[in-house]
């Protein structure tokens, strides 16, 4: 199968994001055309290290670097400093200098971790991002935000950081389970719903295919997707504005998150709960016809994902949507979808407004 490869412009923090099948075992040979140096942090899970570490390894092996694995626990709730701690640890303790490297070989909790602790590790040394879920494939591998969970809001810590390169294997999401696969349907959906109209309707249209993961249509969508996303980060790498727009979805959903302890929900699916309330929101705003906001809500259900906030109270959701980084006095910018492929950012000067409507606190 082709690769295919697309550049992320942002100046000297240029990469490029290749897109392929077999091609973990070239992650060796990107490094090395990236001109990086001898010594490379593999940093991964317990999960995806025993399925894909050795071959990524080889293939540095080959390619003349020295990899030195660095395992994480498996899952959102290790997403935090204290994770984060061992990492620097393991990372001192190989006497890893600023001409060494990090790989992050797993899913997007991989990534935000490892891609902050490159981040900061010695003030900073650069990375390559191996994504191996849809979500990460599609969004988080891409575009530089990296970072952890605090006990009281998600994704608080952190810092952009550019990855140096993004190495896409659609072959393992063969391994991936049904339900975080459909979790990065999510993010998809999201690409379509506020960017692409187009995208929106081929998603619907084939919505059976991607249920079967077939490979013909899940490079097409990885690639319209990373497309998409890196756009928008050329356009504004560090959210002055308009990369809110990646955030539709993510206000009620990192809410939800937050309350339910990273424990309930799948970042995906928190965040397919949030798009179907901004529809909703559009909708009583006038910018999307009801039937426009059913299209959303009915490809959601569609991919198999849910759609009903839980049940906490008005109070806990208003402290949780206050932690949002969108939010300033007491009010926030509220993502919301125009139609079906456009958006609208809206400031919201309260919050009562979105609690009301999405019959939060009844
Ligand atoms: N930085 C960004 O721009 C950005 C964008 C979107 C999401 N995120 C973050 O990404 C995280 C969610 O990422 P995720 O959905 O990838 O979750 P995840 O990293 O927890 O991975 C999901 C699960 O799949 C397993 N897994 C990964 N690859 C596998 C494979 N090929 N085969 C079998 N199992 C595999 C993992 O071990 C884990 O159990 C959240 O923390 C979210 O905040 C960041
Ligand atoms: O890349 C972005 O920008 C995004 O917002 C992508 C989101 O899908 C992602 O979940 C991101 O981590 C959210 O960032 P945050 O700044 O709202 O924490
Ligand atoms: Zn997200």
């Amino acid at each position: 199968m082709r690769v295919e490869t697309q550049r992320v412009n942002l100046g000297e923090r240029s990469y490029d994001i290749h897109v392929g099948s077999e091609i973990l075992d070239g992650v060796g040979a990107v490094c090395r055309d990236l001109g990086l140096g001898r010594n490379a942090a593999v940093v991964t899970n317990t999960t995806v290290g025993p399925l894909y570490y050795d071959r990524v390894a080889a293939s540095l092996t080959t390619a003349g670097f020295a990899p030195h694995r660095i395992d994480i626990p498996d899952g959102e709730g290790y997403k935090n400093s204290e994770i984060l701690n061992g990492v620097y640890d393991e990372l001192i303790r190989a006497g890893l200098t600023r001409d060494a490297f990090i790989v992050a070989l797993g899913g997007g909790v991989v990534g935000d971790l490892a891609g902050f602790a490159a981040a900061t590790y010695l003030r900073g040394v650069p990375f390559v991002q191996v994504p191996t879920t849809l979500l990460a494939q599609v969004d988080s591998s891409v575009g530089g935000k990296t970072g952890i969970n605090h006990p009281r809001g998600k994704n608080l810590i952190g810092a952009f950081y550019q990855p140096r390169g993004v190495v896409i294997d659609v072959d393992t999401l063969a391994t991936l389970p049904e339900r975080e696969y459909l979790g990065g349907m999510a993010e998809v959906v999201k690409y379509g719903a506020v960017l692409d109209q187009e995208f929106f309707a081929f998603l619907e249209e084939n919505a059976a295919r991607l249920l079967g993961r077939e490979r013909e249509v899940l490079v097409r969508v990885i690639g319209r997707s990373v497309a998409l996303k890196a756009s928008v980060v050329e356009e504004d790498e560090r959210e002055a504005g308009l990369r809110a727009v990646l955030n539709y979805g993510h206000t009620l959903g990192h809410a939800v998150e937050t309350l339910t302890g990273y424990a309930r929900f799948l970042h995906g699916e928190a965040v397919a709960i949030g798009m179907v309330q901004a529809a909703t929101v559009a909708e009583r705003r006038g910018l999307c016809s009801e039937e426009d906001a059913g299209r959303i809500v009915a490809l959601i259900r569609t991919l198999g994902l849910p759609t009903e906030l839980p049940e906490f109270p008005a109070a806990a959701y208003r402290e949780a949507l206050l932690r949002d980084k969108k939010s300033r006095d007491g009010g926030l910018d509220f993502v919301l979808n125009r139609g079906v492929g456009a958006y609208a950012i809206v400031r919201l000067p309260d919050l009562s407004e979105v609690l009301e409507i999405c019959s939060i606190g009844r």
